[in-house]
């Protein structure tokens, strides 16, 4: 009989599905040595946020199918170290969401009226009316940052309390966002204007640090802040010194950079902050939710069936993945490159399938093109099932054609993606032991596999051009894996593909577009 451990707190109805079918040992605040030793025994790992599962643990986890997320977010996951060992690493994207925005919802409003203090002073025998003189949200201004799931459940509830709403969402488009009551601005505006700013984004190299002395420095001295989405997206070090300087005017955490919350100015301020242990998903109805979501996935991988919301292998029949699996690998990672390349929101998507790929087995394939496409905005909520839905709702036009000639490969994907910023293409194929190559970026020929920092040069195909990019990348101390260029013509504009070992330094992409003869440059990570 499979084995099934459980190592954060699981809905007891959680534990009841998985039983039909496993053994379940349900063993938490394990230490990661603890874990590691036990591991290889299980079948199954269903988690919470509390539990990190690292790479170690996964090459441990020498039996593991599944790993459950009774969750959104699985940051905690090292999830290419799963989808390496061919191990399902599945999620709750729906689950818990009413439970997070109610929690922020609660932190506005007690932040507005200082209940946990005035509460704690009732309670120390104190009857103090003065010191709790509080605020009203009707007609304030909520900045809403993230119009996802929880965010726009947030915004129409604020909207009832007769708030006026921004948002700031780059993969949202202005009619869905006005369709959800908000404006939809830039996320400068939204510091300027904001009487309250709350925060429903994942935590990505981007959002890090998103509110830091800089943009704390923006919004109004009366400003309350309110982040139940990830820690890590405040600088707690310059929040706290924002709220002791009296230059922002309150602050509500329900997630912190490190947790448990270590050592931490945040505690030795007053009625303007409150802190919660990571609260957002806990409600009795969001962890019966989550519970039964994540228990059915488990059992049903355990029985051979696909899972309904897998973040990284698609919800196949074993046959049909295996015969896909790369195929849909090479339209993930041209979905994510394109979608990177165009930035900002896309709004059309065209997919043109070659060769062998032009088959009626083509929708997998633009689910998984639509996914790659997606993972910049939606990180892990997004997966095999809900892909086209959350391409739908953000308005990405989908355009598929089948071309079942064969050109200079047997099988081509071919995606063109025109967003907000412009328009960039990119082509790839299956070479030899079905390995992805780029084959072709935005019409210019190239033959690169993809590597997870890559670097984009649109420039005029002239002498020196490589020594100097080459050179400028050395003296930031940027080691090239590899180059090549593409070109049309010779003495045209061409486009040099490189590989590298690290993420670009901040700021460099700016100094490559100084070098004379390149246009533009584009810095992705696959
Ligand atoms: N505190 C807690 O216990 C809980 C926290 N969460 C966290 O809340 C966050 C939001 O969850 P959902 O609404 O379900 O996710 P979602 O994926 O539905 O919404 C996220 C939204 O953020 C937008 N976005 C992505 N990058 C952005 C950027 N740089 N700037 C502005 N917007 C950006 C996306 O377009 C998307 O609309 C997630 O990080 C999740 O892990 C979720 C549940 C419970
Ligand atoms: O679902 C999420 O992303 C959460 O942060 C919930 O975390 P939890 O399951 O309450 O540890």
């Amino acid at each position: 009989m499979s084995k099934v451990l459980v190592s954060d707190s699981i809905d007891q109805a959680g534990i009841d599905i998985l039983s039909q079918v496993a053994t379940v040992d349900v063993k938490l605040g394990l230490k990661p040595a603890e874990l590691i030793e036990i591991i290889g025994e299980y079948d199954a790992l269903m988690i919470r946020s509390s539990t990190r599962v690292t790479q170690e643990i996964i090459e441990a986890g020498t039996q593991l199918k599944i790993i459950g997320r009774a969750g959104v977010g699985v940051d905690n996951v090292d999830v290419p170290a799963a989808t390496r060992r061919g191990i399902v690493v599945v999620n709750s994207p729906e689950g818990n969401t009413i439970a997070a925005a109610e929690h922020a919802l609660a932190m506005i409003l007690a932040l507005s009226r200082h209940i946990p203090d005035a509460n704690a002073s009732v309670k120390r025998g104190a009857w103090d009316r003065n010191s709790f003189v509080g605020a009203e949200v009707y007609k304030k201004t909520l900045g809403v940052v993230g119009l996802g799931k929880i965010g726009s459940h947030v915004a129409a509830v604020a909207k009832t309390m007769g708030m006026k709403l921004l948002a700031y969402d780059p993969f949202i488009s202005t009619d869905r966002a006005e369709q959800l009551g908000c404006q939809l601005v830039e996320l400068d505006l939204l510091f300027q204007q904001a009487d309250y700013i709350t925060l429903h984004i994942p935590k990505t190299p981007e959002t890090t640090h998103l509110i830091n002395a800089t943009t704390l420095a923006k919004m109004k001295p009366t400003a309350r802040i309110i982040n139940c989405a990830r820690g890590g997206i405040i600088d707690e070090v310059a929040l706290a010194a924002a709220l002791k300087a009296g230059k922002i005017g309150g602050a509500a955490l329900d997630v912190f950079e490190s947790e448990p919350l270590g050592e931490s100015e945040l505690r030795s301020l007053g009625k303007e902050v409150i802190l919660t242990p990571h609260l957002g998903a806990s409600t009795a109805e969001a962890q019966v939710n989550v519970a039964i979501d994540v228990a059915e996935q488990i059992r049903d991988v355990l029985l051979g069936l696909p899972a309904r919301s897998a973040v990284n292998i698609p919800g196949l029949g074993p046959d049909v993945l295996e015969e896909l699996k790369p195929y849909m690998q090479l339209a993930e990672t041209l979905g994510n490159l394109v979608g990177q390349l165009a930035g900002g929101r896309v709004e059309v998507l065209n997919i043109r399938l070659q060769g062998e790929l032009a088959t009626n087995k083509s929708q997998p394939l633009v689910v998984a093109a639509l996914k790659g496409l997606l993972y910049q905005a939606l990180r892990e909520r997004v997966n095999y099932v809900n892909a086209s839905i959350e391409a739908k709702e953000r308005g990405i036009r989908v355009i598929e054609t089948r071309d079942a000639s064969i050109r200079d490969y047997a099988g081509t994907l071919h995606l063109e993606a025109t967003g907000t910023l412009g328009t960039h293409s990119v082509t790839g194929a299956l070479l030899g032991e079905r390995e992805i190559h780029l084959t072709d970026v935005d019409g210019f020929p190239i033959n690169v596999p993809p590597s997870k920092y890559m670097l984009f040069t649109l420039h005029r195909d002239m002498p020196g051009i490589i020594g100097k990019l080459g050179s400028l990348l050395g003296s930031f101390n940027v080691n090239i894996a590899s180059m090549q260029v593409g070109r049309k013509i010779v003495r045209g504009d061409a486009v040099m593909a490189l590989s590298i070992d690290d993420p670009l330094p901040e700021g460099i992409l700016n100094e490559i577009i100084k070098v004379p003869g390149i246009r533009d440059a584009y810095t992705v990570t696959l």
